[in-house]
């Protein structure tokens, strides 16, 4: 057994201990051991001690994908009526892509939990993913980097919004069917879980065969914590956002531990590239090696132009491939995984690239007056762009939203270098209407804000420190905090 391996029953006492009450936890159960197992540990654990004011909630979500999963979902609905536990079914209703199912799935099926912890009134969310799941997840993932993994994580938030927590990470999925039998509790086999066509399936069974590789996680993870810590730091003392599309990175910044850099790096990159992961490792190594090498130069990775000068490294998204997003009245979206849009007007609308184009209305992302297309020149260049404020649409009908006295001294132009301006400004939104010509009104209706895609959607609390740095760069509203007093047996 590992070091860190923990009894179900104590590793569930702890993770209750560990909650800031009251709350209410919504129990993500497909009636599999892991997941009956987890319910009934709280189940127990919050009956014994309603001083702790923790409710539970529960939800299944039926993916519709094979015979049957509908009749698992009503099984578990009776054993939570059982033991009068509030319960939702959800079902993935609508087209299912032919490639790619499982990951589909899942994006599904977290949605659907968080649509039912809304609609029952859960506070957070929990799974049981066990120390076998972690056992898998680093060997799947050890195969494809040499990066140290970090894993499963035990806390991740979800859309901003719901934290999703696990409790029985530490636990072993023997030790939880064990606690069943003792309860004289089933569960249900899902058949996929046999099927040799998953990787995950090989590995599990090769694990299992070999005892598997102990991994001491919770050391990674501090270690984890600790880059991202420095990495707010950095951003605090190396880092300047312009005109919320252009990045700079101070000389001094790029002089820094390897490790730090390659963490904000990685992040930054990922960020201005709207992309959910930051870029492999080779890519990686030649990306830092190119920052931390002085001479002025221009590199793309990950969808990011680096443009390095005397005066810093720039960063800003490449103007090619950004598709266009068509939003319906009342429909939002996320556009070239940068910005969250909402069509809060009564016609449909389009969002894309400033760049080519010449009959559209420019969008600002600041405050400040952007430029009209066509005419970026040295006048349009802001000198240092004032703090984000203003993150809703701008028309550039004539009507400056910024008064003149935040206009900083000396014009829009100076201060930057042009082409980098330029680049940046290429990448920017601009909103048309489909059919007709898009009115001022209608462009006031069409909300903007920006979109982190290595963190809004799936944050796990180890770079929580350094996203909120950054949506305080950006200006942006900060991310919900984990509703634990503690982890692991340490004040957070
Ligand atoms: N159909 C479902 N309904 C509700 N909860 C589920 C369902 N499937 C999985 N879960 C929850 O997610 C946990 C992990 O399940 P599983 O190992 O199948 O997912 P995974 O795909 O490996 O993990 P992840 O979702 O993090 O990628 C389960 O223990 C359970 O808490």
């Amino acid at each position: 057994m590992s070091p860190e391996a923990r009894s179900p029953r104590e590793a569930i006492l702890q993770f209750l201990s560990s909650l800031q009450s009251p709350v209410r936890i919504l129990v993500a159960i497909s009636g599999g051991s892991d997941s009956t197992g987890l319910l009934l540990l709280l189940d127990e654990a919050v009956k014994a001690a309603p001083h702790l004011k923790i409710s539970l909630c529960a939800a299944t979500v039926d993916h519709a994908l094979r015979a049957g999963s509908a009749d698992e979902a009503r099984e578990v609905a009776a054993l939570c009526a059982s033991l009068g536990i509030a319960h939702a079914i959800m079902t993935w209703q609508g087209d299912k892509p032919i490639t790619g199912i499982m990951a589909a799935a899942r994006e599904a099926r977290y949605s659907l939990l968080a649509e039912a912890a809304e609609a029952l009134g859960a506070d957070l969310i929990v799974t049981a993913h066990t120390l076998d799941d972690q056992r898998e997840t680093l060997a799947m993932r050890g195969m494809r980097t040499e990066e140290v993994s970090t894993g499963i994580a035990d806390a991740v938030l979800f859309d901003r919004h719901f934290w999703i927590l696990r409790p029985l990470l530490f636990s072993s999925r023997a030790d939880i069917r064990a606690f069943l039998s003792e309860q004289g509790a089933g569960w249900i086999d899902d058949p996929s879980n046999e099927d040799v066509k998953y990787e995950r399936v090989r590995i599990r069974q090769q694990l299992s065969a070999d005892g598997g590789a102990e991994a001491n996680i919770s050391a990674v993870w501090d270690e984890r914590l600790a880059v991202s810590a420095k990495g707010a730091e950095w951003l605090d003392h190396h880092f300047k956002l312009h005109g919320g599309l252009l990045g700079q990175v101070m000389p001094e910044g790029l002089r820094q531990d390897r490790a730090v850099l390659d963490y904000v790096l990685g992040r930054l990159t990922a960020v201005f590239g709207g992309q959910p992961f930051a870029p492999g490792r080779a890519q990686m190594e030649r990306l830092v090696a190119f920052a931390a090498g002085g001479e002025p130069a221009r590199m793309t990775v990950g969808r990011v132009v680096f443009d390095l000068r005397r005066d810093g490294l720039y960063l800003t998204r490449e103007s090619r491939g950004i598709l266009p997003l068509v939003l319906q009245p009342g429909e939002a979206g996320v556009w070239d995984g940068r910005f969250e849009a909402v069509n809060r007007s009564a016609i449909d609308v389009r969002i894309e690239a400033q760049s080519g184009r010449s009959s559209l209305i420019p969008v600002l992302v600041t405050g400040i007056q952007p430029p009209r297309v066509g005419a970026v020149n040295d006048s349009t260049i802001p000198k240092e762009s004032p703090a984000p404020k203003d993150l809703g649409a701008l028309d550039s009908c004539d009507i400056p939203r910024v008064k003149p006295e935040d206009r900083n001294e000396g014009g829009w132009g100076a201060g930057l270098p042009k082409a980098a301006w330029k680049r940046a400004i290429a990448s920017a939104p601009a909103i048309s209407a489909q059919e007709v010509p898009l009115s001022a009104e209608t462009a006031e209706a069409i909300h903007l804000t920006p979109y982190f895609a290595p963190f809004d959607r799936f944050l796990t609390r180890f770079d929580f420190i350094f996203a909120n740095r950054l949506s305080a760069v950006f200006a942006t509203a900060p991310y919900a905090r984990p509703p634990l007093r503690s982890i692991d047996g340490k004040t957070i």
